[in-house]
């Protein structure tokens, strides 16, 4: 499908937050949050756990011994699932207690006082929710979009000023994010037999990266078959970089058509390939389809980094990706974001129009 063939819809934001919706019983829910997909409805406590290994950043690094297998775990579990939990990534298990903090801070702000930085409908910084399309149902969620790098486009005026430790924390947070993210790259680099610097010159360029942190939280529900909390996608970045919450499990990844819950592992990250590097990759590397459900008793919260190539630079397949046996299989782009913006209210997705 070409971007262009994107049947033109009138995008729309759910009218109020799902945290206040979160105490109306099944029967009064509005229509628009009841999803009638099959997988809904699936006993979740039958579905299994992904299986794949946990990456450890340390045996990652040229120092150790264990870096040619390791190198090779992280390989096969981005090629087949597309995402892995990572230990040993240096970020203090109190630094993640205090960005899960300032989070359930802001969202335990009053209504109004969240309003101060609500979403427009047209770009995705703020709090509110995703747009849909009219015809769409909305999800269970809400969400604080922030742009944290580069640091000096940030938009303060969606940032909460009243909670004294928001700023720092999300700054010494999102430091960290990025020194892990390097270490990543270049490691997924060396997977792949490519120079370590291929991958983090494709996402950085000459303009640095770009991050965003979406600070995600999905109240209980009653009825939580009836909603869901994110709509089965895949992210538009790079690579997002997720702190699930440490005691609410929702979070669930698509391999060969089935469903598999990831599962809560005290300290880790959890790392997933996005579309932009499942391109850069030439299909090598996937991009995470993943879900959330929602609980029936208890909220659940997460931060994700969504790190991404400046919306201007051309991304495609690195050419030491390509040859007679791997063909060129995605077109060169700019500003992926926006075609990614344009699908995401649509079921399709927009890295199908990036084939060739
Ligand atoms: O909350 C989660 O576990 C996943 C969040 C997510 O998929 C996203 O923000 O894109
Ligand atoms: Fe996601």
């Amino acid at each position: 499908m070409a971007a262009s063939s994107v049947s033109p819809m009138k995008p729309e934001l759910p009218p109020k937050p799902t945290q206040e919706l979160s105490k109306i019983t099944g029967d009064q829910l509005p229509d628009r949050y009841i999803h009638q997909f099959p997988e809904t409805a699936a006993d979740h406590s039958a579905i299994k756990y992904m299986d794949n290994p946990i990456i450890d950043l340390n045996l990652l690094s040229a120092v150790s011994t264990h870096q040619p297998e390791e190198l090779q775990k992280l390989r096969s579990s981005l090629s087949s699932w597309g995402c892995f939990q990572l230990r040993n990534h240096g970020l203090t298990s109190s630094l993640l207690h205090q960005i899960r903090q300032v989070e359930k801070e802001f969202f335990g702000l009053p209504l109004e006082v969240k309003q101060k930085h609500s979403r427009t409908l047209h770009w995705v910084e703020g709090y509110g929710n995703d747009t849909v399309s009219e015809d769409q149902k909305y999800c269970w969620n809400d969400r604080l979009v922030l742009k944290v790098y580069p640091v000096d486009q940030r938009n303060f005026k969606f940032w909460p000023e009243d909670l004294p430790k928001f700023r720092e924390t999300l700054d010494e947070y999102t430091k960290e994010v990025r020194r892990v993210l390097e270490m990543i790259l270049k490691a997924i680099s060396k997977s792949l037999n490519l120079d370590e610097n291929s991958f983090v010159r494709e996402c950085e360029g000459d303009e640095g990266i770009y991050m965003l942190a979406r600070f995600n939280l999905y109240p209980p529900c009653s009825t939580p078959d009836h909603v869901v909390g994110l709509k089965p996608h895949s992210d538009a970045s790079a690579v997002t970089i997720l702190l699930q919450d440490n005691e609410v499990e929702g979070l669930q990844v698509q391999k060969d058509n089935q469903w598999f819950k990831v599962p809560i592992v005290p300290d880790t990250l959890f790392i997933n390939v996005g579309d932009q590097l499942e391109i850069m990759s030439n299909g090598i590397l996937k991009s995470a389809v993943h879900k959330v459900v929602i609980d029936k008793e208890r909220e659940r919260t997460s931060v994700a980094i969504a790190c991404f190539p400046y919306i201007e630079k051309e991304i495609g397949p690195i050419s030491e990706l390509i040859d007679k046996e791997r063909p060129q299989l995605y077109k060169k782009v700019k500003n992926y974001i926006s075609l990614y913006l344009q699908y995401s209210p649509t079921a399709e997705r927009a890295i199908t129009a990036m084939k060739l």
